[in-house]
């Protein structure tokens, strides 16, 4: 049976099209298990048509040829064009509709919108009161004003606690006044601040007659609505180039005793009085509930980025002949190669499996703000801030090393800006650094931990939350051939003892004299260790989850087989913590490394369709390695006719320069 005649398509190059015929699965059933349900699968296909029937958008230059003013005027061009259609393309505030559209048709090296849509909006929604979203939260979604998320400075960005921009109340005048008193005091890196946004959240210390109260949101009007001037106090400017996102105007930011109304504090949660008394949050870190979100999406958007990377890699592996195997008298596809499958394979899993967790902590956090806002019950707030510490970190350190690998499984057309991957690479690396630095997130995470593992040596396991419930767990012998819960046990156990042989390493510099935060710097290593595994065993047992609960016997069964790959992989990677540990024995290491080699075999015929399912038009791919046709010499070619030094024959440089020093050597 062939799955995918509909997308199936003649003038295809013929290698893609058999690797579509081989198929076991469907892929438009597949999207609906990666896109979360039927219909968010089926709405983002429409969007993909009735974006393909706007003839404006379709895709005109290379971005890899632009300039970056010229990157940002095409934003801004496409952005117009959406605007004008916003309606009849998207259900109107359907964020992750709004996103799929940015996506499809801007691409990924930024746009004036990106934090408007992922920041600025959600901090309205979560931390302005209801009378402050009447006055804002309308304008922002019609995008009649743009926003942004102004908090790190160029002297910090992890500590927030030091942030040193303040916001100082007047009670005379109702004010605050917002001050730089330093050079280090700047604003410096938000998204969209430098030259398209004319208001910000600014995160600032909130000081009442001399005291500090820590940072706090503001909302500040930056430019004059109609001139687009920066109003008087504020200085405003872009950062310069960055390794990649160069279509952002990530932007520097002063304030010069710059004056705001009293209401300009954001109050669903704190409140400044008229008089500057102050009544305290529910919570103290509610404040931060934007970064929350955005790490609660991070698991899903490198996940995607990632599947980007995949989609062109695995097609080109499909259409790239190279050596032989037995048949000497036709090349093979280098996607045959053990080595090629091995490089690729995994990630892809990985792809998967970060999806499945991403799908739950979105909706992990809309709970969150649902429960905050509607009830004041900040209880879920410890637990989600250290998932999603973890997880950030960990998502995005593999997506930067799956990239890689599958920049370089493309050989030198993967190194061409043709191939889109070095992009690609570019921004999701930023990933590891946006939204908390990683070695600061996984100390985060480790905080709890560390607090769960007290808890057990107190003799509370009781108060353990549910994730943390594996730290009580008796070591056992485990035969491996029972299947995935079998792996989760080893996992468990490795996780579970790398936890207390980090907290233990803590506790003995305690006894030994040293302070907490001496002890905790001293063990640091070993503590991200630990939050690395507990964060791994999550993923691994989301996967699980996931897989299990597919009623499509086609989808699960190529899943299953993903999801194999998955257990045997990662366990491998952690092995020596296994051996060491006795936990697993050199025997259970030949059967996992045995059965890894067996799932690449399995997955094979699957590997381009697993990579299609994603849905990705070439349109958003701008990638002529990972044209869904395959047709990618030939245009390789017009690629490289098009660049801007193959406009003349002899460039300037050469007539200035090269050929006067020529003919000097020639005397
Ligand atoms: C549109 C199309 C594109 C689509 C495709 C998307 C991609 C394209 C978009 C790109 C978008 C880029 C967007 C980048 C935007 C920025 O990067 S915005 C800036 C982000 N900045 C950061 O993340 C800063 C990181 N630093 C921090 O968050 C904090 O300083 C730290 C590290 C959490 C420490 O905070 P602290 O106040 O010093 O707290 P600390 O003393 O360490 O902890 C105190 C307690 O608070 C707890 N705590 C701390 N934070 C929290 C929290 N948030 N919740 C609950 N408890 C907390 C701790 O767990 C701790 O608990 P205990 O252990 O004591 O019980
Ligand atoms: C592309 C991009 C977009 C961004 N967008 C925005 C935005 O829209 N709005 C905004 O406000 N900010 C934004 N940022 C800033 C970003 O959030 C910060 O750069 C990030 O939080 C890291 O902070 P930092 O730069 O101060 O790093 P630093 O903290 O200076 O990190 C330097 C090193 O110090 C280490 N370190 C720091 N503290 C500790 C600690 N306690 N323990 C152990 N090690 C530590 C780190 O691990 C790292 O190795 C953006 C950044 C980038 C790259």
């Amino acid at each position: 049976m062939s799955f995918l005649n509909k997308e199936i398509c003649d003038g295809d190059n013929p290698d893609l099209t058999e690797e579509r015929r081989t198929a076991t699965f469907d892929t438009d059933r597949m999207a609906q298990v990666i896109y979360g349900s039927e219909k968010f699968a089926a709405r983002r296909r429409q969007i993909t048509k009735s974006i393909s029937r706007i003839p404006a958008l379709q895709d005109t230059k290379p971005l890899a040829f632009m300039t970056r003013e010229e990157k940002i005027t095409e934003a801004c061009r496409e952005l117009d064009v959406l605007s004008d259609h916003w309606e009849q393309l998207i259900y109107v505030n359907d964020e992750e509709e709004a996103l799929h559209l940015h996506r499809e048709v801007i691409g990924m090296e930024g746009h004036p919108f990106a934090l408007h849509e992922t920041m600025f909006i959600p901090t309205l929604v979560s931390q302005a009161s209801d009378e402050q979203q009447e006055k804002w939260l309308g304008r922002a979604r019609k995008r009649e004003i743009i926003g942004c998320y102004a908090q790190t400075e160029l002297g910090h960005g992890s500590n927030l606690r030091k942030l040193e921009t303040t916001a100082t109340y007047s009670p005379s005048t109702q004010e605050f006044i917002l001050h730089t008193p330093t050079i280090t005091a700047l604003k410096w890196w938000p998204g969209a601040l430098g030259k398209s946004s004319n208001y910000a959240i600014v995160m600032a210390d909130l000081v009442i007659k001399n005291k500090s109260y820590g940072p706090h949101p503001f909302i500040v009007q930056l430019r004059d609505e109609k001139t687009h001037q920066p109003l008087p106090g504020i200085t405003v400017g872009d950062i310069g180039p960055k390794m990649a996102f160069n279509g952002a105007d990530n932007g520097f930011l002063g304030f010069d005793h710059f004056r705001i109304p009293r209401g300009n504090l954001l109050m669903r949660h704190n409140r400044v009085e008229p008089d500057g008394s102050y009544l305290k949050p529910p919570h103290a870190k509610i404040g931060y509930s934007s970064m929350v979100k955005v790490r609660s999406r991070m698991a899903m958007d490198q996940g995607l980025f990632m599947a980007q990377a995949l989609v062109i890699a695995v097609r080109y592996s499909a259409v790239r002949r190279q050596g032989f195997l037995e048949d000497k008298s036709q090349e093979v596809k280098v996607l045959d190669y053990q080595t090629q499958q091995h490089r690729l394979f995994p990630s892809i899993a990985r792809v998967y499996a970060f999806i499945f967790c991403g799908l739950e902590t979105i909706q992990l956090y809309e709970k969150l703000i649902l429960d905050v806002n509607k009830n004041g019950d900040t209880s879920g707030m410890a637990d989600l801030h250290s998932l999603t510490s973890g997880l950030k970190s960990v998502v995005t350190h593999f997506t930067g090393q799956g990239i890689e690998q599958a920049r370089m499984a493309c050989g030198g057309h993967g190194y061409s800006m043709a191939s889109y991957i070095s992009e690609i690479y570019g921004v999701a690396v930023a990933g590891c650094t946006y939204e908390g630095e990683n070695m600061v997130m996984l100390l985060q995470c480790a905080r709890a931990l560390v607090k769960a593992v007290e808890l057990v040596e107190e003799g509370h396991p009781e108060k353990l939350s549910p994730m943390m419930a594996y730290l009580t767990k008796p070591s056992v012998t485990v035969d491996l051939t029972v299947g995935p819960e079998a792996y989760v046990k080893i996992f468990q156990l490795i996780a579970k003892k790398q936890a207390f042989k980090a907290t233990e390493q803590l506790h003995k510099f305690m006894v030994a004299g040293d302070s907490r935060d001496v002890a905790w710097n001293k063990s640091a290593v070993e503590l991200t260790k630990a939050s690395r595994l507990h964060t791994r065993l999550y993923i691994l047992k989301t996967f699980i989850r996931r897989v299990e609960s597919i009623t499509d016997i086609s989808v699960k069964a190529a899943l299953t087989d993903l999801l194999n790959l998955h257990l045997n992989y990662e366990l491998l990677d952690v092995a020596s913590y296994a051996l060491a540990d006795g936990i697993m024995s050199s025997t259970q290491m030949d059967f996992i490394k045995n059965q890894l080699y067996s799932s690449l075999e399995k997955i094979r015929p699957n590997a381009v369709s697993l990579m299609d399912s994603f849905q990705f038009s070439d349109l958003q791919l701008r990638s002529v390695l990972g044209r869904r046709d395959g047709h990618v010499y030939q245009n390789l070619f017009e690629w490289a006719k098009s660049s801007p030094l193959n406009q003349s024959e002899v460039l300037p440089s050469v007539t200035q320069y090269l050929k006067p020093m020529m003919e000097k050597s020639k005397l």
